[in-house]
């Protein structure tokens, strides 16, 4: 392992796999695939988007062409409305032209986006294929890892979809360079999710660190992508189809996906939308009785980061409130949300009367100045 490089693993016993986190990685592209056995005669497809291909695809495909590896890329239009059906079907026709058999291997290089969509041609192409994510967001350090694949539905995020874990994940922290200062922002709000739902400390250590996150500073950020990938391969580990423990991931996401929904995927990045949620979220668990503190607390720390904690007025509850009920988190006729009992740590609750998410969405109207 290069000096710098982190590793880590998700441990689904025959389907464990390492999240390689480093520099200099993506030229290695070819090495990781020969180390790992990787069939030489299956062509390969590499699925990225409009924005990542002219930056980093011909590094990897040169890697793995010196490594014999016969490479046909496929290049989607960057943003949320790339994971649609009709994507798919694009690139379930790109993978039959390329001649992928059972044996080959689909590739996400980009962000949650790429890597859902990418993910999803793996699962459902010949019935499964075998799949590596290449993250090039700081978002994709949460979208990576944990095997969730997935399209859009223009009435539910992520309605259409699968669990299919890839075989590594290969984390070239260079590429995070090129990435606008909203998307920096968007993706540190997983990061910090990851650490609301688990660790007192590292959102302790974010808030702290916060200018040198914001300003991509190597160490901070490695250190940073690293605990955030830590959290999620523990719960995944313990959960991977999210029977129960997994569900705490969701955490700002009953509302976030709900706004994202009604924004047309779009209006809002996918880390803002959830950033909003965790406020909501908190809110609710002063409503149960918890510290109205661990609202005060969240709202200041995604301020700090530059991220929106108010609901765009475009949004109108009603639409939001109906978009809910679509969401997987609804079930059994109850939505189920994420609530945290403190810093650090949460509990999932599915009691949670409509009214108070009413009042909850209302009260986080562009304007309000509360709690
Ligand atoms: N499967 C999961 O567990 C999971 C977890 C979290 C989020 N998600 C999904 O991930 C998606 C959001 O991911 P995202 O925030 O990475 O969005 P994204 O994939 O749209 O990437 C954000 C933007 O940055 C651009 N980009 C990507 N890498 C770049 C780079 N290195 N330099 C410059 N530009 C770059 C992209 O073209 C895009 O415009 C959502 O669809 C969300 O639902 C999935
Ligand atoms: O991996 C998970 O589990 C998560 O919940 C991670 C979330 O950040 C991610 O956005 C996920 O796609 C949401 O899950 P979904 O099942 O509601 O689509
Ligand atoms: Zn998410």
């Amino acid at each position: 392992m290069a000096a710098g490089t982190r590793e880590l693993t998700v441990d689904l016993g025959e389907r464990s796999y390492p999240i390689i986190i480093g520099t200099g990685l993506i030229a290695q592209t070819g090495k990781y695939f020969l180390d790992r056995g990787f069939p030489i005669k299956s062509p390969i497809l590499l699925i990225t988007d409009s924005s990542v291909v002219d930056l980093y695809a011909e590094k990897v495909e040169e890697s793995l062409a010196a490594a014999g590896y016969s490479v046909t890329t496929a290049v989607v239009p960057s943003g949320e409305s790339s994971k649609s059906l009709e994507m798919l079907d694009e690139l379930v026709g790109a993978a039959l032209q390329a001649g992928l058999d059972r044996k080959s291997t689909v590739i996400a290089l980009g962000g949650g986006v790429v890597g859902d969509l990418a993910g999803f041609v793996a699962a459902s192409y010949m019935r499964g294929v075998r799949f590596v994510q290449m993250p090039t967001t700081i978002l994709a350090h949460d979208s990576s890892v944990g095997g969730k694949v997935a399209v859009n539905h223009r009435l539910a995020k992520n309605i259409i979809g699968a669990f299919h874990q890839p075989e590594f994940v290969l984390y070239d922290l260079d590429t995070l360079a090129s990435l606008p200062m909203r998307e920096v922002r968007a993706g540190l709000s997983e990061v910090i999710k990851h650490g609301l739902i688990w660790n007192e400390e590292f959102v302790k250590w974010c808030d702290t660190n916060a200018s040198a996150l914001l300003a991509l500073e190597p160490e901070a950020l490695g250190y940073a992508l690293y605990e955030g990938c830590k959290v999620k391969s523990i719960v995944v580990s313990r959960d991977e189809r999210e029977n129960d423990l997994r569900a705490i991931l969701n955490l700002g996401h009953t509302i976030g996906h709900a706004l994202e929904a009604v924004g047309g995927y779009g209006e809002l990045l996918h880390g803002e939308a959830i950033a909003i949620g965790m406020v909501g979220s908190a809110r609710l668990a002063a409503k149960f009785g918890y510290s109205p503190d661990i609202a005060v607390e969240t709202e200041r720390i995604f301020r700090k980061f530059g991220l929106p904690v108010r609901i765009p007025s475009s949004l109108s509850t009603d639409e939001i409130m109906s978009a809910m009920l679509h969401d997987k988190k609804f079930s059994e006729g109850k939505m189920v949300f994420v609530v945290p009992t403190a810093i650090g740590s949460v509990e999932i609750r599915n009691d949670v009367p409509s009214a108070w998410v009413t009042e909850i969405v209302d009260g986080l109207r562009e304007g309000d100045e509360q709690p």
